[in-house]
């Protein structure tokens, strides 16, 4: 018999375990399951969440870095027998799970390291097609956000060069033990058709990460350690502030840069 001993939340693990099983479900249902035939879920905790994902015709893999979560899940879903891995999903090289397969993302994220996920998901996208799961709310909304938003940043910029996103909803944080200070909100990413950039992509990152820094000043100061010409100074969209740019504006002031002589 499983004992029914709950895991002790640790704060610097970001853990805040989801009490409300209809919301659990309604993450799990986020997925479309097209495409791909493994699921990975980072951080499950007492498996609120996995649970419901198990109820999938997939094969659910989940990552924890908390050794008493993972006996926890040992003792509660033997089900997913040797799926579950105790490592650090910043750290893990993922083919060792997934051997070049592709496979989607979802989980309730660890806040404190939830823009990292993301990033790390950006490297890896050739295999992963969909990535859906709960963040901070103002970290969801700002992933989500577009051009002209006070919110619109690198992380905006760099994920929906590579992905369609969708803020879907609000948790309050009631709904969590213990509750955090802040509410939380569930988003999802579909991986464009084309994820391939028409410029070269460090370049690219450089430029959002240097043009965002200073997001009060035009891109012709803020970018100005690229060295430019006169004549490419001279181009209009120099004149304008990074949050004023789309991501495709940004995919062609990389190229314009890139092809600056
Ligand atoms: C917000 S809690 C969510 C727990 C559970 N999914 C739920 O909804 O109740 C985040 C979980 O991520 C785990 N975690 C934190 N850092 C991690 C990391 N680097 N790699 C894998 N899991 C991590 C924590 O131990 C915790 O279980």
């Amino acid at each position: 018999m499983p004992s029914n001993k709950q895991v002790r939340a640790k704060k610097h693990l970001g853990q805040h375990f989801l009490k409300d099983e209809n919301i659990a479900q309604k993450i799990a249902n986020t997925l479309s399951l097209n495409s791909y035939k493994d699921i990975l879920e980072i951080g499950p905790g007492m498996g609120v969440l996995t649970k419901y994902l198990l109820e999938k015709k997939t094969s659910i893999h989940v990552i924890e870095i908390d050794s008493e979560s993972v006996s926890y899940l040992k003792n509660h879903y033997p089900q997913l027998e040797n799926r579950i891995y105790e490592e650090d999903f910043l750290k893990y090289d993922l083919n060792k799970i997934f051997n070049g397969r592709s496979f989607a993302i979802t989980g309730n994220f660890p806040y404190n390291i939830s823009s990292q996920i993301v990033f790390k998901t950006l490297e890896i996208r050739s295999q992963v097609p969909e990535f859906s799961g709960m963040f901070q709310k103002e970290v969801a909304q700002r992933i989500c956000s577009k051009e002209g938003s006070k919110i619109y940043g690198i992380l905006s910029v760099l994920t929906q060069a590579f992905y369609e996103a969708e803020y879907l909803f609000t948790v309050p944080s009631s709904v969590f033990n213990p509750p955090p200070k802040v509410d939380s909100g569930v988003l999802i990413l579909k991986r464009k058709e084309n994820y391939l950039l028409p410029c070269d992509e460090q370049l690219f990152y450089k430029v959002v990460k240097t043009g965002f820094q200073q997001r009060r000043k035009t891109l012709r100061n803020s970018l100005k350690i690229f060295n430019l010409s006169d004549n490419l100074k001279a181009n209009a969209i120099f004149g304008k502030r990074p949050e004023q740019l789309s991501v495709t504006d940004f995919i062609n002031l990389t190229a314009l840069i890139q092809n600056d002589n």
